[in-house]
């Protein structure tokens, strides 16, 4: 089979500020190409096309390759590499765009540029892609694309003028983008013949192909049979498979070479092995260096996840295998609480991944959890030199062993509209940021740049900026280092009961504050009992603050006059179904949600 020409192929992203139209764009555009070209539809043989049909699976690819006839009487094949859309996963999508040649940037012509557009741009222009602007929504009777046209060439500096002006709803002037994509988006370089250097930016693992990783061949060729390497992890395998992902299938091809997208699957068993960022080498004639830019992303939050009902447990251990096939970054090992019994501490990149993979194991997997306050992973210098990662504060050893801790610092930047600078700054100073400068993207945009601790961020930091700038703001950190502080672990007793599950580490200055709250939020979740129920927050056995649940005699029956003897049963499921989602701390039920309290502190 002829291998493809360099220069009708074209790798790009589409990029945009949320809700602008991103996938209702990709979803035109795979729409109006086709799957083969001419010449693969007369040398595909049947055979060729795995077309997943005995398994009915539908995997959502990251990248989709279809074939557009250009005006110009040629066939491109056009790679559309899918970004996702948040800080947790900057680094994915950094690789990602790695992959790209250039990005579609699309703007509503009813709302114009907004803090993700510019986010996004500058995230593709250091990427060195070549980046060109399409107006979107002029369908909409609010619709102002000459204004938009104007806004992205001033505060953007792209070129606007020939920006198609489209309705991705109704398929309006689509073609234009399929020729802008043609010819402002540059064909991929690369030697064929070179040693094989392909970019891992995702890979999934699928129960029958083993992982599927998806990558962009920057040199050489990959094909079936290669004895491949990971650089970075040292996996090698033999390619049982290479191909491309079209029209919801994976077709297999016979090679991927110097520009293409595709996969390649080789019966590797666990997506460890092939990291996003790592590049892919032929063992027996490696290329001399990888590609820039791996990192080996590292759960930056960690919270406790337990079985609701405990019994469950060997339920939810098999859960999380299964979960971190498909995801290197989720990390877990077993721990215990006396207050939860046996479960896991578990690592994420952040809260969303967290929230994530928690509704995966409460959905996909049917179970219900108890999950314990989120934190970061502290260190804890302690007397005799030695030097511990704190990811469960349970685990922090006697003060009188502590000599010092140090926790982690993020290098943020906040783009921001001007006149909500001042709010944010407010809120940045709240979470004890560290100012460190201002720049004017033109005269109505500020990027300001912070240093803030990690854990002042990973709660609610991206909602509170949303709200505060009335979702203006975008937000984009990465870890800077440690530094030291004054920590220290605030413990909740309820009825007097230490709950273990319920402590955290703060600092020593908001300790009093974050304890009141946190005894408020909790009467609030706690119901009340036949007796009184204190709970109080201490601090290293000093209570610093108290709050009392009023005793009551609960009696879901009282509301049922009459003999109406179904709906007094209906009552009885119900509480009893309220009942599996409460934990019994010595004599006091908590419902699960009290746990998550800790997230809620700063809600007005
Ligand atoms: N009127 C109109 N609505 C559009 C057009 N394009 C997209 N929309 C609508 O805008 C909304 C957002 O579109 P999406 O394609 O989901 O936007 P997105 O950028 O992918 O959003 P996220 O996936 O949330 O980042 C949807 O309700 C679309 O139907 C358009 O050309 N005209």
């Amino acid at each position: 089979m002829a291998t493809i020409d360099q220069s009708k192929i074209r790798n790009f992203c589409i990029i945009a500020h949320i809700d602008h139209g991103k996938s209702t764009l990709a979803d035109r555009i795979i729409e109006k190409t086709g799957l083969l070209t001419s010449r693969e539809m007369q040398e595909q043989i049947l055979d060729n096309m795995d077309l997943e049909r005995e398994r009915g699976i539908t995997i959502k690819s990251q990248a989709v390759r279809t074939v557009y006839k250009a005006k110009d009487g040629e066939e491109y094949i056009f790679n559309l590499i899918d970004t996702p859309g948040h800080v947790d996963f900057n680094y994915e999508v950094s690789r990602s765009l790695a992959a790209c040649d250039g990005a579609i940037l699309v703007v509503d012509a009813s709302q114009g540029i907004e803090a993700q557009t510019l986010a996004n741009v500058y995230l593709a222009l250091d990427h060195d892609l070549d980046v060109f602007p399409v107006i979107n929504k002029i369908d909409l009777p609010s619709a102002d694309p000459d204004h938009v046209e104007a806004e992205i060439e001033d505060v953007i500096g792209l070129e606007a003028h020939d920006a198609p002006r489209i309705s991705a709803k109704t398929g309006l002037n689509i073609e234009d983008v399929l020729e802008a994509i043609v010819h402002k988006i540059p064909a991929p370089k690369g030697d064929p013949d070179a040693p094989l250097q392909a970019l891992i930016f995702d890979s999934v693992y699928d129960s029958y192909k083993g992982v599927i990783i998806f990558c962009r061949v920057m040199e050489g060729t990959v094909k079936r049979g290669t004895r491949v390497r990971m650089m970075a992890t040292g996996a090698e395998e033999e390619v049982v498979e290479v191909g491309y992902f079209g029209a919801g299938q994976f077709i297999t091809c016979d090679e991927l070479s110097a520009g293409m997208v595709g996969y390649i699957t080789a019966s590797i068993k666990n997506v460890r092995d092939t990291r996003v960022g790592d590049t892919v080498t032929d063992a027996s004639r490696p290329c001399e260096s990888p590609l820039p830019g791996y990192k080996k992303v590292t759960p930056m939050v960690y919270c406790g996840l337990y079985p609701a009902d405990g019994a469950k447990y060997n339920d939810l251990r098999d859960a999380l295998e299964k979960l971190q096939l498909n995801d290197a970054s989720l990390f877990y090992e077993p721990e215990t609480s006396v207050a939860l019994g046996f479960g896991f501490r578990c690592g994420f990149l952040g809260l969303l991944h967290l929230e994530i993979i928690q509704e995966r194991l409460e959905r996909e997997y049917n179970l219900d959890l108890v999950t314990t306050a989120p934190g970061v992973v502290y260190r804890v210098h302690k007397t005799n030199k030695e030097m511990i990662e704190l990811t469960n504060p349970s685990n922090l050893p006697d003060p009188s062993e502590i000599e010092y801790m140090e926790e982690p610092i993020v290098s943020a930047e906040i783009m921001v509209t001007t006149e909500y600078v001042g709010s944010i700054m407010t809120l940045c100073q709240e979470r004890r940021g560290v100012y460190l400068g201002m720049e004017y993207i033109e005269t109505t945009r500020a990027l300001l740049k912070y240093e803030l601790p990690l854990n002042e961020i990973i709660y609610d930091f991206f909602d509170a900026l949303k709200s505060r700038s009335r979702g203006y703001a975008s937000f984009d950190y990465e870890l800077k280092g440690y530094e030291r502080s004054e920590l220290v672990k605030l413990d909740i007793l309820v009825n007097r009961e230490e709950v273990d599950a319920l402590s955290f580490i703060v600092h020593a200055a908001s300790a009093y504050e974050k304890g009141r709250r946190m005894c408020e939020k909790l009467k609030e979740e706690i119901p009340r009992h036949l007796f009184e129920v204190p709970i109080q927050a201490a601090v290293g056995g000093k209570i610093i603050a108290r709050e009392t649940v009023k005793a009551v005699r609960k009696d879901v029956l009282a509301k049922c006059y009459g003999g109406d003897i179904s709906r007094k049963r209906k009552l009885l499921e119900k509480q009893k179904e309220g009942k599996k989602r409460m934990r019994q701390i010595g004599s006091v039920e908590i419902p699960q949600k009290a746990f998550m309290s800790v997230l809620k502190l700063d809600d007005e």
